[in-house]
């Protein structure tokens, strides 16, 4: 089997000039990073918690260092991830001073008979697996905090669609062996009300991984996503023979005339077939396979290049 991995950086409505090469080189890195792993006989698994830890840790985008603030200018994160070779999956909510939640979400996911822990419960979970805590500070970056005063001062009220920049985190890969996985972590929205809990570590919603299908990461306007279970639906969609391209547009298309949801998606099948589709201004997204590297941000823009 030809491994693939796709990686994107989250739904943004627009990505500042000066910004968006910054973006770019930080999506393809980490596609790039997921791609070794695969091409080294690395598991699926493997690969997309690497892709979405290295975005974790780039202060660009909205998860780990760079999450966007609740109101109380507090960061906490979702995560989650999912093993398509057997169906486990672990995810954590609302976990704060950690660096890498996905990393914890994936020891849910290996060490416990569970696969969701939240808030209080996975922070005494991570001190028993020895995951360092970090000061708050850490994960806050200058930039957040003065989107968080905007934010209130403009608005006062969560208005999503106004939501600029944000750059939530995922990544889907299929291995050579034919195991796929996804990966999803987020800060969630600007000024979410403190508990506040989105589609990201909701297995369905914020991704999805099963190898008689395929794999999906999702970023969009949370509570859409979970109204509508946007992973596993459009997953479903595959299952009833849709191509990669018809089934994100049906489900993603499905979100926005029921809700006026907006969101985006990317996908691997089962196949090694590829696909990214969003319904937001822009998506930051890369591809790997075949040793071509496919990268865009807005609508109908695409580079290909070797890959290294
Ligand atoms: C405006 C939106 C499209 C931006 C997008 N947000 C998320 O994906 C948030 C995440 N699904 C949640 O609800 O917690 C982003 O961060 O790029």
């Amino acid at each position: 089997m030809n491994p693939v991995i796709v990686v994107h950086g989250g739904g943004a409505s627009n990505i500042s000039k000066d910004r968006k090469e910054w973006v770019r080189q930080g999506i393809i890195k980490a596609a790039e990073a997921g791609y070794k792993i695969l091409m080294d006989g690395g598991s699926a698994v493997d690969a997309v918690e690497v892709a979405v830890a290295f975005l974790e840790d780039h202060p660009e985008f909205n998860a780990g260092c760079g999450s966007v603030l609740n109101v109380n200018g507090d960061v906490e994160m979702d995560a989650s991830i999912m093993n398509g070779q057997d169906l486990s999956a672990g995810a954590v909510s609302a976990v704060r001073c950690i660096a890498n939640p996905i990393k914890l979400a994936r020891l849910v996911m290996e060490k416990t008979a569970h696969c969701f822990l939240t808030d209080q419960g996975a922070a005494k979970f991570a001190a028993v697996m020895g995951v360092p805590t970090i000061p708050k500070e850490q994960l806050v970056t200058e930039r957040n905090i003065k989107r968080l005063e905007k934010e209130k001062h403009e608005k006062g009220a969560l208005k999503l669609d106004c939501q600029q920049d944000l750059g939530t985190v995922g990544a889907v890969a299929l291995d050579c062996k034919g195991n796929v996985a996804y990966a999803t972590s987020t800060g969630g929205i600007v000024n979410k009300m403190v508990g506040r809990v989105g589609d990201t570590p909701c297995i369905g919603s914020g991704g999805y991984a099963d190898n008689d299908i395929g794999a999906i990461s999702t970023t969009g306007h949370g509570e859409s996503i979970l109204k509508v279970n946007l992973a596993r639906l459009t997953l479903f969609h595959v299952e009833q023979g849709k191509t990669l391209e018809e089934a994100a547009n049906m489900s993603l298309g499905y979100m926005k005339s029921k809700l006026k949801g907006l969101g985006g998606v990317i996908l691997v099948s089962k196949a090694g077939d590829w696909a990214v589709k969003w319904t937001s201004t822009s998506m930051p997204w890369a591809a790997a396979k075949n040793g071509k590297l496919h990268s865009g941000i807005d609508l109908n823009e695409t580079t290909i290049t070797d890959l290294p």
